[in-house]
């Protein structure tokens, strides 16, 4: 068998096609476009490069972006001043902070300052916690985006076993409640895991978060498997490279995504798909 592709960047532009008509129906209305908070600290290249990728398709959907790019780090508490400014600011209907921070700045205390309304990357506890109970509001943006990939094969996902490789708190774990929610059967795997192997093979989807360059090989995979490759892993000869060996996974698999091409615009569309949401909400009340 050779995989069917699945397009996430074909994919993404639908869905951010999809924004730009529903914030020009909006303007239609009278009401203000969107605003996104885009909070930048230090001088890491990679999300340097995630960020100019996030804030171009803002343009392009008329999503404003408010940049807010730090290149020498706050201090905890004039970042906390920051983001009770942007919760407090009513043009603002999203805040991103982007990850990793700069040490010893600590994520999870800016995470939690976070107005969980405006929480458009779904890291608030909250929003964390809605998730796990099966009442989503705003969704972590990376599984979001991969349940969109899924649902695009047409393939009934309830009842099949999915296999999460990694259980990081912004990817591995919202996507095992994503697929508990779409009604999969799921094993999350890290770390500690014994029998890696056995699991993978075991899988009906595989999903790899694990971010190792091809830490799984394609001679693993279960034959007609739907295969998410999250992992973006950059070479030092610059390639990017997910955390499955592509090549062999693909004479296997049933359908697999490419890196790049495959989550990592998704991750983007759904971002803005939730500064929308969000948009939409405050409008309302
Ligand atoms: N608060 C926060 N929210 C995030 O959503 C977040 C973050 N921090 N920190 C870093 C990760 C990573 N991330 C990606 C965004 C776009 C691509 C993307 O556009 N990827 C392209 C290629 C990009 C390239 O060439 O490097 C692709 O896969 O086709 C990938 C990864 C968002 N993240
Ligand atoms: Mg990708």
């Amino acid at each position: 068998m050779t995989a069917r592709l699945i397009d996430g960047k074909q994919i993404a532009a639908s869905i951010l096609a999809d924004i730009k008509e529903r914030i020009d129906a909006r303007e239609s209305h009278g009401l203000r476009r969107p605003n996104l908070a885009v909070i930048l600290i230090g001088d890491d290249p990679a999300s340097a490069i995630y960020v100019r990728n996030k804030t171009e398709a803002c343009r392009r959907v008329g999503i404003g972006s408010v940049p807010h790019i730090l290149k020498t780090a706050p201090t905890e508490a004039e970042l906390l001043a920051l983001i009770t400014r942007l919760n407090e600011d009513e043009s603002i209907d999203g805040i991103l902070l982007q990850l990793p921070l700069p040490a010893p700045l600590r994520p999870e205390l800016f995470i939690e300052h976070i107005l969980p309304t405006k929480d458009v990357d779904g890291f608030h506890p909250y929003n964390m916690g809605r998730l796990a109970v099966r009442r989503p509001a705003l969704r972590p943006c990376t599984p979001a985006g991969v349940m969109t990939l899924l649902h695009h094969t047409g393939i009934p996902l309830r009842g099949l076993h999915a296999v999460v490789v990694g259980a990081s708190n912004h990817v591995g774990r919202p996507m095992g409640l994503e697929l508990l929610l779409a009604g999969c059967t799921v094993t999350t795997c890290h770390r500690f895991t014994n029998g890696l192997r056995g699991h993978v093979a075991a899988a009906d989807i595989l999903i790899a978060a694990a971010g190792k360059p091809h830490l799984i090989p394609g001679d693993w995979i279960k034959e007609g498997a739907i295969v998410i490759d999250i992992g973006m892993n950059r070479l030092a000869n610059g390639h990017l490279v997910g955390d499955i060996d592509f090549a062999e996974a693909e004479k296997r698999a049933g359908w697999i995504t490419p890196v790049p091409g495959g989550v990592g615009p998704m991750t983007v569309s759904t971002l803005l798909a939730n500064t929308l949401e969000a948009a939409t909400l405050r409008s309302a009340s």
